[in-house]
């Protein structure tokens, strides 16, 4: 009789094989759970993006339709929980974490996710990965896989949760770190600001998928026109955004996008880049600046009023490749891009706006990358800190006095937001203004001056913005 099939009794805690490994046998392996845990190896061995490494291995494969959405679910969908399979599968096995296989280890946390979050059938979850893993690793190792799985089977997500994470009583946080496999630094930062009351609400709408949003080129089409065209909707906030359905397919196929009319760009990036225009700004408004303008998505909708109004906008982006995609995303436009550094560009000061919007943690936009939240760690702040500091002051530098700096930062995290600004504002005696009266209409801005929008209350990113008048 097959390994999987027969009925086992209770397993004890998973042993690793003592002796080496026979050679792997052939076996039926599904190719949907094999493209998924090979991305989960190259997101852990190189740093791939799971969203950019599994499309083109399914093409590669000719894996399609619903055994393509099983990869795609079972691939984002692990890389996210990581951190909670991985306490599961530490508890299952007698061995620690870090001394197993690497290769096993995807293949537990593919097989766990299934148990733990799909309703695949525990048998088949148990089968698919036990097939994997003596494909790949042999039958030695297969045997462990085998009893770690049927292990992890006995209890449902919840009772894990119930059995792993503290209480929620004496750690919400830590609790919920795990209920939404959350790293707890990630969770812990996002109480900071939303309070733990709120924060269940906010882990779990960064495990939703998000809806995808286009910006309709001012000048070009409206966004009725757009939705129109495009089967979405106008968007709540913002007067050029749409809101296309969830699974709406790729929106880079849809012509609109592929003519240049619009561009796909989160509605949250569209409120932002937005409000620097809003503020009255003293005398001739015809210099706009984007300092960190790479890949081009704000630098696309201000160059497009800009150039409306009669004005220009200088780009600036440090890195080349990253310049080349502003240059496309502007085409058309009175849009000058500049490779150079921020900090210093080498631009004649004197903008009536300025738009920074500087490298960060990104913990504001974790939905959009599956393994983001467990690739970044608390040691990344201080760098990004010293960097959006040093940004800003230069934004400042290059304002013409009676200008707009809007500093913005796709993070909810404390440091990278109030903590910066403050900083700025106590050295440079720039004034802070309220930025809330710059989003109409947006509701739950909070206690002012800087704005934060999140995903459970706006269905944007997390993204921060606070807009900084210098002095006359
Ligand atoms: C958050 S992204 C900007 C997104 C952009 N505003 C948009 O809407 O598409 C930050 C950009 O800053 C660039 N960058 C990093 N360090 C920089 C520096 N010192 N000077 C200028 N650009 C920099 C990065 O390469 C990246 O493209």
């Amino acid at each position: 009789m097959n390994d999987r099939r027969r009925r086992p009794s209770r397993p004890a805690k998973a042993r690793p094989p003592q002796r080496k490994s026979t050679p792997a046998r052939p076996v039926d392996i599904d190719p949907a759970r094999l493209a998924a845990v090979e991305t989960l190896r190259a997101v852990r061995e190189r740093d791939a993006y799971a969203n950019l490494a599994l499309p083109p291995l399914l093409k590669q494969r000719r894996i399609t339709g619903r055994d393509a959405a099983l990869a795609t679910e079972l691939t984002y969908g692990a890389c996210r929980a990581q951190g909670l399979l991985d306490a599961v599968i530490d508890e299952c096995s007698n061995r620690p974490l870090a001394e197993l296989d690497p290769k096993m280890l995807d293949a537990l946390r593919l097989g766990v996710y299934q148990l733990l979050r799909t309703r695949i059938p525990a048998h088949a979850a148990v089968a698919s990965t036990v097939d994997i893993v003596r494909f790949e690793n042999g039958s030695k190792l297969a045997g462990f896989a085998n009893a770690v799985m049927r292990r992890a089977a006995e209890s449902d997500e919840q009772s894990w949760v119930d059995k792993l994470a503290p209480a929620r009583a004496e750690d919400p946080v830590g609790h919920l770190a795990m209920r939404y496999a959350h790293p707890r630094w990630i969770a812990q930062a996002f109480a900071d600001v939303l309070g733990v009351d709120e924060l269940e609400a906010a882990l779990a709408a960064d495990d939703a998928r998000p809806a995808v949003h286009l910006t309709a080129r001012p000048g070009e089409i409206s966004a009725d026109e757009l939705a129109a065209i495009t089967g979405g909707d106008p968007a709540p906030y913002s007067p050029y955004g749409v809101r296309l359905e969830a699974g709406a397919g790729d929106p880079g196929d849809l012509e609109p996008v592929q003519e240049g009319f619009a561009s796909v760009q989160d509605e949250g990036s569209q409120l932002v880049a937005l409000a620097l225009t809003r503020p009255e700004v003293e005398g001739s408004d015809l210099r706009w600046l984007d300092l960190c303008a790479g890949p081009g998505g704000k630098a696309n909708l201000l160059g497009s009023l800009v150039t409306l109004d009669g004005g220009s906008l200088d780009a600036v982006e440090q890195a080349p490749h990253r310049a080349d995609l502003v240059r496309k995303a502007t085409e058309g436009l009175s849009v000058s891009v500049h490779v150079a550094d921020g900090r210093d560009p080498g631009l004649k000061p004197g903008f009536a706006r300025v738009l920074v919007d500087t490298p960060c943690t990104g913990l504001g936009a974790l939905r959009r990358r599956p393994e983001a939240r467990w690739r970044r760690q608390p040691s990344d702040v201080g760098d990004l800190t010293k960097l959006q500091r040093e940004l800003l002051l230069s934004a400042i530098k290059l304002t013409r006095p009676g200008g707009v700096v809007a500093y913005v930062v796709c993070s909810p995290h404390l440091p990278e937001t109030d903590g910066v600004v403050s900083d700025v504002v106590r050295r440079t005696g720039v004034e802070q203004l309220d930025a809330r009266q710059y989003f109409p209409d947006v509701p739950d801005l909070g206690d002012g001056p800087g704005v934060q929008l999140w995903p459970h209350r706006h269905g944007t990113d997390a993204m921060f913005c606070a807009l900084l008048r210098v002095p006359s």
